[in-house]
Parts: structure tokens; C-alpha cells; sequence
């Protein structure tokens, strides 16, 4: 039974899903160096924000196949790390939108009217109603980075309580703000017109200390600043720095660059002009029972063999354009691990064509399939299809895709070109009655056999006797022949012969069959 490490909280009902296919352990707050210790164990991991996989840790999971993130960020997985190990992550992008954004909400309200501070003298039996004379969001201009899912449902909250909305996002489009009913405006701009400013960013390179001290500088004094997205994307110190300076007047804040957050942070000691929470974005009863079956789903998917939903580290490779190409994914895999057995040595380019009906389709998937079956024999079960395309790259192997509509010979058919330090070989194959294999042509050769585990592949001189010779050659190394077909494109010509066979060829009985006269060159394939 496969076994699944949860080193986060996680809601019981994800706990529940795992343990239909999985022996599930929770062990929550390890150090570092027992997690290194203790995952070459498992099958999947399930997180949340409290645990750092770093690359020190994916480097020696040699048994894991699934990362799985019960929330949205990723920033806390080596994401790189864990693609080139083959390891897929996949996260929950929609389950905690509504949690994380009510906190948003919730963050900018409190900082307005004091509600911690004014709890806080309440609680201690003072009634004190002075001090916290607040301020109305009511016509005040929110400036919101990142429109992305959080970002648009504080918009729309925001709408609805009479603010204007200004947004900074490069990567969504005009229609799009104007939907939610946003000015798209620059970040420069944002930031000097904004009374509130929300920020729903990722964090990158792009995005770490976005918010600085020169943009502290550049904000009303009367501005509040609110960050649920991710520690990281504010300089702390020059933001305490601003906060006392009076260059913005208040922050309110869930995550921070290091969490949990030091004791003796700077953030910690500015009064009522900050509201501080400890990542507790997603904590809402709804959100954790989502992200929690959002994710043990995917993880009990993937350890059933079956793909996943959100993964992040298979950009294009949708459950359900797998689910519809599989067939042809399976014939790309053979077909690329065919066309690597016959070029041998190193491959340094791949022509992937797609013909007839396959032109239409997603050839993203398609090309990462015929990667995976080409990186087959050098990196065995250690090539899939999260780290086929980047292990393609990684040696060089440079892949061109051309699409081909009007070939018409089958439904739909893929041709595969690769060439190497070798020489270069092509082979194409269709599906025959939409699930059955069959290769149509070898280095241009029209030939039609299914494919099978042992294979001899020879270019000959088409002329009387050599089949015979080869039969018997194969005979006297006791090797059983299941078939055999001969391709030629003009008679007595070169031509190609295909021997599919019930056992494996013994060492030596290559060099044999190159000896006999007319055969120009010999392969034995596995697949
Ligand atoms: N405090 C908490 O507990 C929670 C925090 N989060 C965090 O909130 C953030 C946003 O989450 P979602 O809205 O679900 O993600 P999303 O992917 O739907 O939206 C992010 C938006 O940021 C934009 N963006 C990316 N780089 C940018 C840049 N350099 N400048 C401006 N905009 C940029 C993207 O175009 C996108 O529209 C994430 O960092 C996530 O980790 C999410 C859930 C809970
Ligand atoms: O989903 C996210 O990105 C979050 O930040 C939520 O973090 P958490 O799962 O509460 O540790």
C-alpha cells in the first residue's frame, strides 16, 4: 500500500480520501532534517504553508510521485526541483478564494475602525470611545494588485460597498477590469491614488519587495496598506520604518517573510496603526474542508495512476485532454521510444508531425509523450510526464512540431523524425479502430504491424533468399518469430524488414545478421 506523509494540518475529510487507497501518516511540525530523513518512505506528500520542500529534501524522495499543496501558494515547494525529479505538484486554486478574500476584507475594515485595539480596551473593562474614531471606506479609492481569483471577489465586495476601484495587474486584460469594473492602471500610479491598497500577487522574483521603501514614500500619508498574499512581496523593516514616519498611515497584515513571525520584529511594536494575523487567510471551516478534498482527491488520482486536476508543474496537460489524446498518447510513447531504439547513440533533434485528425489537437501533450517514450531507454521510470520536456532540454535535444491536415492515409497518424550522433531515423504510426497501435512506416518504408516487446528491425536489398537466411540464423539462436513483414518502396530495391519475436535477441546475433549479404543495417528494439 503506498503511503501518503501529511506534515501540515489538514481537514479530517482529506485525511478520510487518502486513507481509501493509502496508509496515511500525520505528523505535523517535524524539523527539517527529519523530513530529509523520513521521505525516501513515501509515495505523496500533503502541506500546507507551514513546511519548506526544499530541494535537499525532493533530491533523496526517490519514491515520491505527488506533492500535493492543500491551498494556493506554491512558493514554499522547490517546484524546479520537483519537475526535474518527476514529481508532480498540484495545488488547490479555487478553495480557499472566498476565505482568503473575506480576511482581505475583513483586515481593511478592522484597520479602519481599530476593531483589535478597541477590542482589546474593551475586554479590559475600559469603555473608551475616543480613541478610536476610524475611518469609512465609503468612497475611498481601493487599489488592488493582482486581479486574479482573490483579487476580483475583493473587487467585487468592495464594489458593493461604494469604493472605486483602481487594479495593477500586467497579465489581465482591459475587458477583463472592466467586467469586474476596475481602472486598469499602472503600479506607479496606483500606489500615489490609492487610500487602500490590497495586494493578491504571487510571490516571485518579479514581485519580492515590490513594496518599498521608495513606494512608501510615494503613498498618501493617509493610506492603509493590506497584504494577504505572501510575505515576502513587502520589505518589512522599510515598511515599519514608513509606518512611524507617518508616510502611510496603517497596515494590516496576515503573512510575513519569515513565519512565524520573530518575536522581536519591528512590525510587532507599532500600536493601532497595525492589524496583524497569523496566516490565517485560509483558516475558515469551508476553505480547509475544500482544499483538503481538492487535494487528497488529486493525490489518491495520481497514486491510482490517474492524472490530476491542478497540477502546476505540467503547464497545458489538462485531466481531460489526457483523457481524450491517451490513445495517441500511448502511440507517441511507443513511437518515441521506437525511434530512439533505431537512432541509438545521442539524439539531438525530434521532428514531431502531427498528420490528419491528430493536427487539430493539443500537441503540447503529444510532443511531452513522444519526449517520454525518446527519454525511455536512458532514464527508464525515471522519465514522465512532468520532467520530459525539461530533460529534453537539459541534453540539448532540440524539438520541432509540424502540423500535416491533409495527410489522409489513416484517421490520424504521427510521424517522428529524430536525428543523432548516429544518423537519423524516422517512423510514423496510426490507430487502428481508435485504440490499436500500428507502425505504418520505418525510415520511410510503408510497413503495418503492431507493435510488440522484441522487435528486429533490418534495411536490406530487397532480393530472393535473405528472408529465409534470417529466419534460420533467428531458428538456429533458438528465437521464435510471431510475424514478420517486409517494406519496399520499389521491387529489388532497398527495403525494410520487421520480425516481431517471443524472445529477447541473444548478445552476438546482431553481428550475424549483418554478415549475411544484402542486409545494410540491423536493429533490435524492446518496447
Ligand atoms: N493569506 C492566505 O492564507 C492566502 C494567501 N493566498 C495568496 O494570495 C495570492 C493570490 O491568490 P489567487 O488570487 O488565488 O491567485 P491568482 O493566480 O488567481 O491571481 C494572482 C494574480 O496576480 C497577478 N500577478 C502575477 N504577477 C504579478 C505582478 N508582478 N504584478 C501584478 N500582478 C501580478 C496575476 O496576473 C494574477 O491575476 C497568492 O500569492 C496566494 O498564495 C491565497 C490563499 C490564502
Ligand atoms: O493557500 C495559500 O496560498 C495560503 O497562503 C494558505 O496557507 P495555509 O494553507 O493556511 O497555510
Amino acid at each position: 500500500m503506498p503511503k501518503v506523509l501529511v506534515s501540515d494540518s489538514i481537514d479530517q475529510v482529506g485525511i478520510d480520501i487518502l486513507s481509501q487507497v493509502a496508509q496515511v501518516d500525520v505528523k505535523i511540525g517535524l524539523p527539517p532534517e527529519e523530513l530529509v530523513r523520513i521521505i525516501p518512505e513515501y509515495d505523496a506528500l500533503m502541506i500546507r504553508s507551514g513546511t519548506r520542500v526544499t530541494q535537499e529534501m525532493i533530491e533523496v524522495a526517490d519514491n515520491l510521485k505527488i506533492i500535493g499543496r492543500a491551498g494556493v501558494g506554491v512558493d514554499n515547494v522547490d517546484v524546479p526541483a520537483a519537475t526535474r525529479k518527476g514529481i508532480v505538484v498540484v495545488n488547490s486554486p479555487e478553495g480557499n478564494t472566498i476565505a482568503a478574500a473575506e480576511h482581505a476584507l475583513a483586515m481593511m475594515l478592522s484597520l479602519s475602525r481599530y476593531i483589535p485595539d478597541a477590542n482589546q480596551s474593551a475586554k479590559s473593562g475600559k469603555w473608551d470611545r475616543k480613541s478610536f474614531i476610524g475611518v469609512e471606506v465609503y468612497k475611498k479609492t481601493l487599489g488592488i494588485v493582482g486581479l486574479g481569483k482573490i483579487g476580483s471577489h475583493v473587487a467585487a465586495a468592495a464594489k458593493a460597498m461604494g469604493m472605486r476601484l483602481l487594479a495593477y495587474d500586467p497579465f489581465i486584460s482591459q475587458e477583463r477590469a472592466d467586467q469586474i469594473g476596475c481602472r486598469l492602471v499602472d503600479l506607479d500610479l496606483l500606489i500615489r491614488e490609492s487610500d487602500y491598497m490590497t495586494l493578491h500577487i504571487p510571490k516571485t522574483k518579479e514581485t519580492y519587495h515590490l513594496f518599498n521603501g521608495e513606494v512608501f514614500a510615494k503613498m498618501k500619508p493617509t493610506a492603509r496598506l493590506i497584504n494577504c498574499a505572501r510575505g515576502g512581496v513587502i520589505d518589512e523593516a522599510a515598511l515599519a520604518e514608513a509606518l512611524r514616519n507617518g508616510q502611510l498611515a496603517g497596515a494590516a497584515l496576515d503573512v510575513f517573510e519569515n513565519e512565524p513571525l520573530e518575536a522581536d520584529s519591528p512590525l510587532r511594536e507599532l500600536g493601532s496603526k497595525i492589524v496583524l494575523t497569523p496566516h490565517l487567510g485560509a483558516s475558515t471551516e469551508e476553505a480547509q474542508v475544500n482544499v483538503a478534498i481538492d487535494v487528497a482527491e488529486q493525490i489518491r488520482d495520481v497514486l491510482l495512476g490517474l492524472p490530476a486536476r491542478s497540477a502546476v508543474n505540467i503547464p497545458g496537460l489538462y485531466p481531460d485532454v489526457l483523457e481524450k489524446l491517451k490513445p495517441y498518447l500511448q502511440l507517441a510513447e511507443t513511437l518515441g521510444n521506437l525511434v530512439g531504439q533505431l537512432a541509438g547513440g545521442r539524439v539531438d533533434f525530434l521532428d514531431v508531425r502531427l498528420q490528419g485528425e491528430l493536427a487539430g489537437t493539443n500537441s503540447q501533450a503529444v510532443v511531452v509523450a513522444s519526449l517520454k517514450g525518446l527519454l525511455s531507454q536512458a532514464l527508464r521510470e525515471r522519465v514522465n510526464y512532468v520532467n520530459a520536456s525539461i530533460e529534453a532540454k537539459e541534453r540539448g535535444i532540440r524539438v520541432i512540431e509540424t502540423r500535416d491536415a491533409s495527410v489522409t492515409d489513416y484517421t490520424g497518424s504521427l510521424h517522428l523524425e529524430a536525428k543523432g550522433t548516429l544518423g537519423s531515423h524516422s517512423v510514423t504510426g496510426a490507430l487502428l479502430g481508435d485504440q490499436e497501435i500500428r507502425i505504418t512506416s520505418v525510415d520511410d518504408f510503408p510497413i503495418n504491424v503492431p507493435p510488440t516487446r522484441y522487435m528486429l528491425f533490418t534495411l536490406h536489398r530487397d532480393m530472393p533468399g535473405i528472408i529465409g537466411k534470417i529466419g534460420s540464423l533467428l531458428g538456429s539462436f533458438n528465437v521464435n518469430i510471431a510475424s514478420m513483414q517486409v517494406g519496399r518502396k520499389i521491387v529489388r530495391g532497398e527495403a525494410v524488414m520487421v520480425l516481431s519475436l517471443d524472445d529477447p535477441l541473444p548478445e552476438g546475433i546482431l553481428a550475424e545478421i549483418m554478415k549475411v549479404s544484402g542486409i545494410r543495417d540491423a536493429y533490435t528494439v524492446t518496447l
